[in-house]
Formats: C-alpha cells, sequence, structure tokens
C-alpha cells in the first residue's frame, strides 16, 4: 500500500507572533510517499537531498512518523520517500513541511482520520527533530494553509486568520543551507522581558492581526515589527534591518524576518517599487558577502493527500 502528500513551505512568526503566528506560501513544496514494508515496526527514510538526516530519529518526518504510529498501536513497517522541493537552514519551513507531509501520507495509509488539529500534534514531534523543540507554528501553516495562529499548544488549538487584503510575497533568501540553523537560533533567546517590551510587541501583534482582518494595510506595517525575537537574534541575519528599511523606503506594505531567517519577508502591492528593492537588497547581500536569491509567492493552501494503491 503506498499514501502520498505534499505541503508547502511556510514563513513563521511574522514579526511578533514568535512560535504563535505563520504563514504557508506556495514559494516551494516537499512531496512525500508512504509505503507500507515487510519489516514490522521499520521505519525506513529515503530523499532525493543527502544532505537531510535518513536516521529516522534525526529527520522530522521519521520522528513524527514514529510517534504516530506508537500511539495508534501500529506497528507496520513503514518507508517514508521524501521528496525535497524546500531547501533548508532558510527560515522556510522545510524540516516541518516534511513532518506534515509525511503525518499526512501515513493518514491516508492507514486510514486514522486524523483532524487537522491531530495532524498539527503529531507534526511538531519532528520540529523537535529538527531544531530540538516542538514549535507548532511552521507544521500548523503547512497543515491548515493561509495565515494561522496556534491560540493553544496543550491541546493543540488553531484558528485560520481571515485575510482581507491583497498583497504579493517577495522571500529575499541568501544562498546556502545552514545546517541546525533554528536550533542554534532558539538558544539566543532571553528567558526573561520586561512588561514594557512585552505590552510594545503585544501591540504590534494587536496590529497586525486585527489589520489582516480589516484589510487594513497601516495595521499590517505597523504590526510587522518585533523587538524580542527578531533582536536577539540579529547576528544571524545582520543584513536584514537595511533590507527592511529599503522594502519601506519603497513602499512594501512590510517586511520581517521569515521563521529563524536569514531569509527576509516582504509583503508588497501594486503601489511597492519592486524593483528598486530588489536592486538595493542585492547591494545590501553583495556589501554582507551573500548571495541572495529572489522568490516571488503566494499565500497557499494546506496540505493535500492521496492514497496510491
Ligand atoms: N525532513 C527534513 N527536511 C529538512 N530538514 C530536516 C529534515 N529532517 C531533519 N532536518 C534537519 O533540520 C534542520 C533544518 O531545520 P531548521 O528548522 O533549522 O530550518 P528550516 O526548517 O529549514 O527553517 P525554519 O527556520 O523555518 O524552521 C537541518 O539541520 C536538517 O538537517
Ligand atoms: N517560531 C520558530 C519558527 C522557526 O521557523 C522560531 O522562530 O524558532
Amino acid at each position: 500500500m503506498s499514501a502520498k502528500a505534499e505541503a508547502y513551505s511556510s514563513s513563521a512568526n511574522l514579526g511578533p507572533g514568535f512560535d504563535i503566528l505563520s504563514m504557508a506560501h506556495n514559494a516551494f513544496k516537499d512531496i512525500v510517499i508512504a509505503r507500507t514494508i515487510e519489516e514490522k515496526g521499520k521505519i525506513i527514510i529515503k530523499s532525493n537531498n543527502p544532505k537531510i538526516p535518513l536516521d529516522p530519529e534525526k529527520n522530522s518526518a521519521g520522528l513524527a512518523t514514529k510517534i504516530l504510529l506508537q500511539e495508534k498501536g501500529i506497528d507496520e513497517g513503514v518507508e517514508i520517500e521524501i521528496n525535497k522541493g524546500i531547501p533548508f537552514g532558510l527560515g522556510l519551513g522545510s524540516s516541518g513541511a516534511s513532518s506534515v507531509a509525511a503525518i499526512a501520507a501515513v493518514n491516508e495509509l492507514f486510514e486514522l482520520k486524523l483532524t487537522q488539529e491531530e495532524m498539527v500534534k503529531y507534526s511538531m514531534f519532528g520540529e523537535q527533530a529538527s531544531s530540538g523543540s516542538p514549535h507548532p507554528d511552521n507544521v500548523a501553516a503547512s497543515v491548515y494553509g493561509g495565515i494561522i495562529a496556534v491560540t493553544s499548544v496543550s491541546p493543540v488549538k488553531v484558528e485560520k486568520i481571515p485575510v482581507n487584503l491583497d498583497f504579493k510575497i517577495l522571500l529575499i533568501s541568501p544562498q546556502g543551507e545552514r545546517e541546525g540553523k533554528t536550533k542554534k537560533a532558539r538558544e539566543m533567546l532571553p528567558s526573561k522581558i520586561d512588561l514594557s517590551l512585552y505590552v510594545k510587541n503585544s501591540r504590534y501583534l494587536s496590529s497586525l492581526i486585527l489589520g489582516f482582518i480589516k484589510g487594513d494595510k497601516e495595521l499590517i506595517k505597523q504590526g510587522l515589527n518585533d523587538e524580542i525575537v527578531e533582536v536577539a537574534r540579529e547576528p544571524l541575519y545582520p543584513h536584514y534591518k537595511k533590507i527592511k528599511e529599503i522594502a519601506l523606503k519603497n513602499g512594501a506594505i512590510g517586511s520581517c524576518v521569515s521563521g529563524a531567517g536569514p531569509t527576509v519577508l516582504v509583503l508588497y502591492d501594486d503601489n511597492t517599487n519592486l524593483d528598486k528593492i530588489k536592486v538595493e537588497s542585492l547591494e545590501v547581500c553583495k556589501a554582507f558577502g551573500l548571495t541572495c536569491n529572489f522568490i516571488s509567492a503566494q499565500i497557499a493552501g494546506g496540505v493535500k493527500s492521496e492514497r496510491l494503491n
């Protein structure tokens, strides 16, 4: 028996929404095929990308699959074939998408009828393998699609945020996959913050969510800011601040770090001088010794799966 699933890339945090907000986009996608194999209890990982771990315990798709099968009491052997379309270590939710696609394919394979929230719950275990922390945001966006808010992790609860504004997405992504980048990024976070900073960031978060719902560009611009996580991690993406300034100077709706970076996300519309953003951003990347790629994308749907036989 076999089943197939595909899950899109995502940009988590979206400024002040650390571990809460995330957006699925069609920049890239991972495709996973799950097959039953003879050997009971065995999980085998195959991939077209030799750089990701093939040890099921170290691969996001493998660990998530292992825990799902254990909890469902399934001792069948399973092969997980990962067709990696999402470059990893760039802040594009690569490990999360693999995990989601594997959970969705296994769900299909054994007709488990998982709810979306259950798919997020099991996919989160995959993030434990890749970043040492079961953060829910990337996987929730890859499961649900659109822009989501994780309102609870125990139990898992996710809400899709209604987006009443047309905008396009530009991802400015430095080349070069960075091993264990999110793990390092999470170790850079402060354990305590001032109340005043919490209130300031909560104002950004409120503005951002209300901006999406009301379709208010100014509220979104005001909300796409973060003075806690993005600031703590600045050494990981020294190019970001300058690129954000360039984006806003040239009429972007807003800009933030994509996930744990180093990719920069820019939201724009027809009033934005996109060409100038690209030209000037290239100069910044060069100044920091980076070769940056520009990826245009739109908001994507959620994970899709089908039974093959
Ligand atoms: N199936 C997988 N796909 C991609 N990376 C994986 C996978 N399984 C394990 N990894 C490991 O996870 C790390 C990449 O995950 P990481 O969280 O750092 O970045 P990301 O998932 O690409 O982006 P983000 O910052 O949005 O989480 C790499 O060290 C990679 O070897
Ligand atoms: N919320 C996670 C997202 C990783 O893409 C982090 O910033 O560590």
